[in-house]
């Protein structure tokens, strides 16, 4: 039988963590705080992260990794994107041999530049390296609400059997071999939701709310492209798919950080969100790559303070344009 272990207990490890559990297998969930973690097990909540949910019994929850991945098939890694290549050295010796990584983070590593997938090429090489990305809020899945994503690997086969492996009845798993389109687009919608944000903040009105989806996705698929994805990837469930679901609701970490930042409000206490980490490193590959992404640009400019939010809107919607495609 597979075992699945999940690394990172907060939002989106914990919903993974149900997901896999929910069939009765047991599934090793590994953090680093103490007492949230004896909360999952004896309380089976993460009241922390996902405060009211009801989690199954089987996930067992521990700060040992040699414990929780001596026999993990499939170890999925839940930390945060600038934290992964920190996490993903120190599990180095903890990995069953063969054992496959399933990269469930969307970002971009801000000093390096680098995707997920590159972060853990060096410490873990040996490992066959997955992408799971979509539109997938954790308090959905945790709650078993219907879901679906894309699951890449460069090899196709791995990425069939590997969807084959994470699906469910409610959790659906698309195969794709276009792991950099896959990771790209889950890094840029980020940046995307940030604005969908700002703007919604503003209460500028649905109409302009659409016209900075569809222009945000010009730039995550010119910008994805550029980076070596495929156009088909990235007017899917990771790409595109995931830009509507993060530029449409409050529930998405990087809408509500646009949002306060929109309306003014103190951001000290809003939880992460991968896009303001993002954002600048996102807008220097667009440069590197000769790239026009002024949406990006906009919000790498707001988040530097070098614009004020009132600019960054007049910037967003007065921008003139040369051509609708392009
Ligand atoms: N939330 C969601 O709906 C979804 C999130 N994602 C992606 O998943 C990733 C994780 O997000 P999410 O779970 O929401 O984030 P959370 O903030 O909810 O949780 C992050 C977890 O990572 C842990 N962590 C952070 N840094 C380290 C470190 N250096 N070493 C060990 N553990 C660490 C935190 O530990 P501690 O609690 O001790 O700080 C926390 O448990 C992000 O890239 C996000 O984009 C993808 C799809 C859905
Ligand atoms: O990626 C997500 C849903 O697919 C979660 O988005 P946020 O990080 O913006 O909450």
């Amino acid at each position: 039988m597979s075992r699945i272990a999940v690394v990172g207990a907060g939002a989106w490890g914990t919903a993974l963590a149900a997901l896999h559990a929910r069939g009765g297998q047991t599934v090793h969930l590994v953090g680093r705080d103490a007492s949230s973690l004896a909360a999952i097990n004896e309380h089976h909540e993460n009241r922390r992260y996902l405060p009211g949910i009801a989690l199954p019994p089987a996930i067992q929850a521990t700060d040992d990794p040699e414990l929780a991945l001596a026999d993990a098939e499939f170890v999925l890694l839940v930390v945060p994107s600038q934290s992964l290549a920190g996490v993903a050295a120190s599990l180095e010796p903890h990995l069953a041999p063969g054992a496959t990584l399933v990269l469930c983070a969307k970002g971009i590593e801000r000093q390096t530049g680098r995707f997920m997938s590159e972060l853990v090429a060096g410490p873990l090489a040996p490992h066959p390296v997955a992408a799971l990305s979509g539109p997938s809020f954790a308090s959905d899945v945790a709650r078993d609400l219907p879901t679906a994503v894309t699951v890449a690997a460069t090899d196709a086969d791995a990425a069939d059997a590997l969807a084959r492996q994470l699906s469910s009845g409610t959790f659906r798993c698309y195969a794709s071999d276009d792991l950099t389109g896959v990771e790209a687009g889950g890094a840029l919608k980020n940046v995307l939701a940030l604005a969908a944000g700002i703007v919604s903040g503003r209460n500028l009105g649905a109409s302009a709310q659409a016209a900075l989806v569809t222009r945000g996705f010009v730039e995550l698929r010119r910008l994805g492209e550029a980076l070596g994805g495929r156009a088909e990837t990235l007017m899917g469930l990771s790409g595109l798919g995931d830009l509507v679901l993060t530029c449409s609701s409050p529930q998405s970490r990087n809408f509500a950080y646009g949002a306060a930042l929109g309306r003014g409000e103190d951001l000290s206490n809003l939880k992460l969100a991968e896009g303001v980490y993002t954002a600048a490193i996102a807008l220097r590959l667009a440069q590197q790559s000769g790239i026009e992404a002024p949406i990006v640009e906009t919000v790498a400019a707001v988040l530097e303070r070098e614009l004020t939010v009132d600019e960054a809107v007049q910037r967003l919607l007065a921008r003139p344009l040369k051509r609708e495609v392009g």
